[in-house]
């Protein structure tokens, strides 16, 4: 088969060098020329565990290619996946804008039947509008080209992408004939083989589980983040209270993880979209918009105990940052917990050192000079006043507590992520701050 990407970001780049990897022929193409001379050279723009090497590979074998030219790309494709970014609006609706480009490009160029698959995040209607927007350039040319819309929403996770593309838990697909049903099958046939379930549905349903995909596992998210702020409240240990929900299968272990808030490109936007939607439509999503201004003030927490412990004098001390990216393994930026943290530390008089693994230059695209970025966690450490660990990188797990006592020049680590174990920190000697968990009362309250 052969098929194009367009849009060769988090999701064109991780989706089509996945197809390449099981011997599909595949093009991604971007209209961001500076990405693709350096995907010619091996250079990528993201980072995403295992990618560079399985790019390399497949551009190799000769089925991994890179374009910038839409009309190149498409021509004889059995399917065009559309795979550009959906922004939030101002008013928080999802920004169609890129999509409906791309479609129009799409009737402008195409020469043959095909299936015209939004893989973007879009709001249910969408495929409609690519299928209209198709319509019309073809109508422009005179032409009267067979093709296929469908809808095949990604649930990958940055990190963990190319695990979960190619074993995912299910393939989500819309679609509105048994003509292009048959393509998509043929097309996933590779990853079905390990027994993992393709799901056909109508077009609207598949655009929609996306969304309730998203906004149930960050209902999750703030769920637990709202009973975190009351165990400590309360004198219990969330630590304990997830483990004991999460053995119930009807709840599950993942996604219960309290901390400083859900950040990314997609949980705030979707959620955000999927309110909006709502409202255009008659209905209020009341479960979602608590679940936003939870995760909200959820941001604020660490930087209130650090607040707290200091008693309001901020002015002048030296923070040590541990984690800029939005998560582990993963150099995403967007709507990272750790950019709220850091404005409020300096809007206070505080100087930062930061340390991330590798998000260091996406980080400077919004920090600037205005942080100290150290070469290691350890150098991030010196004369510092306190540590905020904002991101569980596994490298700072289990780091020599002598060595980060002996650096700082006062003993506080505020905790945002629950990785350490609040008792062997106080025998260290450090004062020790965590989310749901109290740290300076032994009792409960009651
Ligand atoms: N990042 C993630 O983990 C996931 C993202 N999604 C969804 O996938 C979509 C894409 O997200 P990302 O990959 O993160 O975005 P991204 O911003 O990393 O990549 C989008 C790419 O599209 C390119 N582009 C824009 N207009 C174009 C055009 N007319 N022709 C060709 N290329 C064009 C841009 O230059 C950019 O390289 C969004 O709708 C997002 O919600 C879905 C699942 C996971
Ligand atoms: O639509 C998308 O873009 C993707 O959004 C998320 O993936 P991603 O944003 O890459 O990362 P997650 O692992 O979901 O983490 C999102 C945020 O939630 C936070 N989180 C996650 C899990 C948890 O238990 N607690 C918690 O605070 C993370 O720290 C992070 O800030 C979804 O997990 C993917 O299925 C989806 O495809």
């Amino acid at each position: 088969m052969k098929i194009a990407i367009v849009g060769t970001g988090y999701v064109g780049l991780v989706t089509g060098t996945c197809f390449a990897e099981v011997g599909i022929e595949v093009t991604c193409i971007d209209i961001d020329q500076k990405k693709i001379d350096n995907l010619h050279k091996g250079i990528l723009p993201i980072y995403e565990p295992g990618l560079e090497e399985m790019v390399s590979r497949n551009v190799e074998k000769g089925r991994l290619k890179f374009s910038t030219s839409l009309a190149d790309g498409i021509k004889d494709c059995d399917v065009a996946f559309i795979a550009v970014g959906t922004p939030p609006g101002e008013d928080g609706s999802a920004d169609l804008k890129y999509v409906l480009a791309v479609a129009r490009g799409v009737g402008e160029h195409m020469n043959s039947y095909g299936v015209i698959v939004t893989k973007s995040t879009v709001p249910v209607g969408t495929a409609a509008k690519v299928r209209a927007e198709i319509e019309k350039a073809l109508a422009r040319r005179g032409e009267t080209i067979e093709f296929d819309v469908a809808s095949n929403p990604e649930f990958l996770k940055e990190g963990a992408a190319i695990d979960d593309f190619l074993k995912p838990d299910r393939i989500v697909v819309g679609v509105a004939s048994a003509r292009a049903e048959e393509v998509m099958t043929k097309l996933y046939k590779p990853f079905l083989l390990n027994g993992h379930p393709i799901i056909f549905m109508d077009i609207p349903s598949a655009e929609m589980t996306k969304y309730a995909a998203n906004s149930m596992l960050a209902t999750k998210i703030s769920f637990m983040n709202d009973i975190a702020n009351l165990c400590e409240i309360m004198g219990a240990d969330v630590n304990m209270v997830r483990k004991g929900i999460g053995s119930d299968a009807r709840i599950g272990t993942k996604f219960i993880y309290p901390g400083i808030g859900y950040g990314g490109s997609c949980f705030p936007k979707d959620v955000k979209a999927l309110i909006k939607t709502a409202a255009e439509n008659g209905y209020e999503m009341q479960v979602l918009k608590a679940v936003e201004s939870v995760n909200e003030a959820q941001k604020e927490v660490l930087f209130d105990k650090v607040t707290r412990h200091f008693g309001g004098q901020l002015k002048g001390k030296k923070m040590a940052i541990w984690g800029l990216s939005f998560k582990p393994k993963t150099d995403d930026m967007r709507e990272a917990p750790s950019l709220v943290i850091i404005e409020k530390l300096l809007a206070e008089g505080c100087t930062v050192t930061a340390y991330d693994p590798v998000a260091v230059a996406e980080a400077r695209h919004t920090l600037g000079d205005r942080i100290t970025y150290a070469k290691d966690e350890f150098d991030a450490l010196i004369d510092a006043d306190a540590l905020l660990v904002v991101t569980e990188w596994p490298e700072f797990r289990s780091p020599n507590f002598d060595v980060v006592a002996r650096l700082m020049k006062q003993k506080a680590i505020f905790d945002g992520r629950n990785i350490y174990d609040a008792k062997e920190l106080h025998e260290a000697g450090f004062t020790y701050h965590c989310i749901g968990i109290r740290t300076d009362h032994k009792e409960p309250v009651a």
